[in-house]
């Protein structure tokens, strides 16, 4: 069956590239897919630089017209106050900003945010028009156990409770298992469709199937040119939430048109 969601390619920088590397980047990867003549209705592209390039990514889209789309790696789940180092929804809202990653699995190992975190940073997203790229996925000993499927899915519903369906039908999920995040070890194909087909499943359960059908699910891990065709054939994979390829602007531009691209990475 043909899938009518558009796909999307997001980059996630994590900590990388400073506010002029970020403009340089973008420039390029706009550039290079216009020269491709990169159809951007067909296939979304997404960056999601630090929030201190926020704001020199904003001011080049908006004077050069790009079509490229960016986001944040975190929001906060509060709107405001006392809550040193946090960035609010509202804030990134005024800088046009379009997506919000949450749930990253360096931020629930690093920062211990649990799915009720998730899901509050995923409501404050919703509630300034900002749509959550939800993360889930396992570690190398739940996939060794055999359990990736069970314990994904749990993430889903801890991080989509309380969340409405309308608000649900907008979101982004992104299975990224963490086995395979910055290892070079990607998961097959086959792998990535086991999950992000019982995601879709789950989602026809918590929801409806009309919802299932709409939320974009996202494979991430060690995704590169050459091997994001193979991926993104599987029915239920529309797009992928790429981190170290996507610092490559010629790389990340390659990916989003599912084109192999011999940089050597
Ligand atoms: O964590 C990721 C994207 O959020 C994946 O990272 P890599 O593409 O570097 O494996």
């Amino acid at each position: 069956m043909a899938k009518n969601r558009t796909p999307l390619m997001a980059g996630n920088w994590k900590m990388n590239l400073d506010h002029h590397e970020a403009t340089h980047t973008v420039q390029k990867l706009a550039w290079t897919l216009k020269d491709a003549k990169h159809d951007f209705n067909a296939v979304e592209v997404v960056v999601c630089p630090p929030f201190t390039d926020l704001r020199s990514v904003q001011t080049l889209v908006d004077s050069d017209k790009l079509e490229i789309g960016y986001g944040a790696q975190d929001i906060s789940a509060h709107a405001k106050g006392a809550y040193t180092g946090e960035i609010s929804a509202a804030m990134l809202a005024k800088l046009g900003v379009g997506y919000a990653v949450v749930g990253h699995s360096e931020r629930r190992q690093y920062h211990a945010e649990d799915d009720a975190l998730v899901g509050a940073k995923a409501k404050a997203a919703l509630a300034a028009d900002i749509i959550p790229i939800v993360c889930v996925g396992e570690g190398l000993e739940i996939r060794q156990a055999g359990e990736q499927v069970a314990y994904t899915l749990a993430q889903v519903d801890g991080a989509f409770d309380g969340i409405s369906e309308q608000d649900a039908a907008r979101s982004v999920i992104a299975y990224e298992p963490v086995w395979a995040i910055g290892t070079g070890e990607v998961a097959t194909p086959e792998d990535a469709q086991e999950v992000c087909g019982a995601i879709r499943g789950r989602l026809a359960e918590l929801y409806s199937a009309e919802v299932a059908d709409a939320v974009r699910v996202l494979y991430g891990g060690s995704v590169k040119s050459g091997n994001v065709a193979t991926i993104m054939a599987q029915p239920d994979v529309d797009g992928a939430l790429v981190g170290g390829a996507s610092l490559d602007p010629t790389e990340f531009a390659a990916i989003a048109r599912y084109q192999s691209h011999d940089v050597g990475l």
